[in-house]
């Protein structure tokens, strides 16, 4: 899939911009706040109707109340004219081929992106967030009823947890704990089983990506770490378990005024050659393997859903040795590819992409190639 233009009004700082986009490599390129991560982002809004590091307010221009972002989705058999509207505080209107959507999930379901941000490349060192919305993103993208249940989640989660923080002062509202409880169990468990299914079909494609970059000296292994049932157990019974875990944590969920067990507080185990890679590998082994889950998320949605997934480089290409660099770019043979940079020193690996180089500067297209 593929975007092929791209028009902004009043977004970040691009008053207005319009443009026609390779359906392979384009590469934006620019001086340090001119606006090239601005445009990444916009092509993200509109692939899932909110950015992934800003609200609505930071993105609209500061001096603007509204924002319109429009584009052009071609996928295998049809396309889709995105446009979204977006005003502050915080109100937003998708419209796809001009007709209103209610939901933002209408937009994923038929949108694959894949957004690699340096970030990224510290999930294996840093704490389990990083490497839960791997995971979470990877299920996006390729089951898209999954976004609905995580989003419902986390506001059973949030509505408990404030419940728990009161319940610390007064009983008031007790009662009303058993709802939330159900409600958490239910999605709870849901999410646990996505995950580790999506873990055990990833897990050969990360291994054979890892023994590429690593030139077959390490075996990269995934395993799902959750409070609730240990690796390997009979998942059959997990509500039933996860039941039984939640009231017997009831007492010190309420001590803490938060819930402590659950797929939010889950991570992932990686080992290299069967060590812990979080504790015993080198900064570039991890950067590495952080290296071989996105890939592998990109190969996984190839093969779920038969798309090619549009993938988002934010200032990554600068973090990766030359060896790294000429590997992944073989992995955007077949996609529509977003990469920003202050500089260019992979184009000899571009030689035989169709790409486009954006120079961007103040928030505009000052050359195009
Ligand atoms: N809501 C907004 N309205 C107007 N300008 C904004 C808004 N939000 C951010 N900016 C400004 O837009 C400029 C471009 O930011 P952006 O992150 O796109 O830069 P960049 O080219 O990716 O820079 P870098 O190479 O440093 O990452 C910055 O100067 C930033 O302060």
């Amino acid at each position: 899939m593929y975007l092929s233009n791209i028009k902004l009004s009043n977004f970040r700082n691009y008053n207005a911009l319009s443009t026609e986009l390779s359906s392979n490599i384009n590469i934006i390129i620019g001086d340090n706040a001119q606006g090239k991560t601005s445009l990444l982002e916009a092509v993200y809004v509109l692939a899932r109707g909110k950015s992934y590091k800003n609200t609505m307010s930071e993105i609209i221009s500061w001096n603007r109340e509204s924002s319109l972002l429009e584009g052009t989705f071609h996928k295998q058999y049809y396309k889709d004219h995105v446009r979204i509207s977006l005003n502050k505080p915080n109100k937003s209107a998708i419209y796809i081929n001009d007709k209103k959507a209610n939901k933002r999930s209408a937009l994923w379901e038929n949108i694959q992106v894949v957004l690699f941000s340096p970030e990224d490349l510290k999930m294996i060192k840093e704490g389990p967030d990083l490497r839960r919305k791997f995971i979470d993103s990877g299920l996006n993208n390729t089951k898209p009823s999954y976004g609905n249940v995580l989003r419902d989640y986390s506001r059973a989660l949030y509505q408990r947890n404030n419940l728990l923080k009161s319940l610390r002062r007064s009983n008031y509202g007790k009662e009303t704990l058993e709802v939330w409880d159900q409600q958490l169990v239910h999605l709870g468990q849901k999410i646990i089983i996505s995950r580790i299914n999506f873990l055990k079909k990833i897990n050969s494609i990360t291994k054979e990506i890892h023994y590429t970059l690593t030139n077959k000296q390490e075996e990269l292994k995934l395993f799902y770490i959750s409070n609730i049932i240990k690796n390997g157990e009979d998942i059959d019974h997990l509500e039933e378990v996860y039941e039984k875990k939640f009231r017997q944590n009831l007492e010190r969920d309420i001590q803490k005024g938060y819930t402590s067990i659950g797929p939010h507080v889950d991570d992932i185990r990686v080992t290299i050659n069967d060590f812990d890679a979080k504790t015993y590998g080198s900064q570039g082994q991890q950067r590495t393997a952080a290296l071989s889950l996105k890939l592998s998320e990109i190969e996984l949605i190839k093969s779920e859903i038969d798309e090619n997934p549009i993938i988002l480089l934010d200032d990554v290409m600068s973090e990766l040795d030359v060896k790294r660099q000429e590997k992944i770019i073989k992995y955007f043979e077949s996609s529509q590819v977003f990469i920003t940079c202050t500089e260019m020193n992979f184009e000899d690996f571009l030689e035989n992409f169709n790409k486009k180089i954006y120079t961007i500067e103040r928030g505009q297209i000052v050359k195009e190639t």
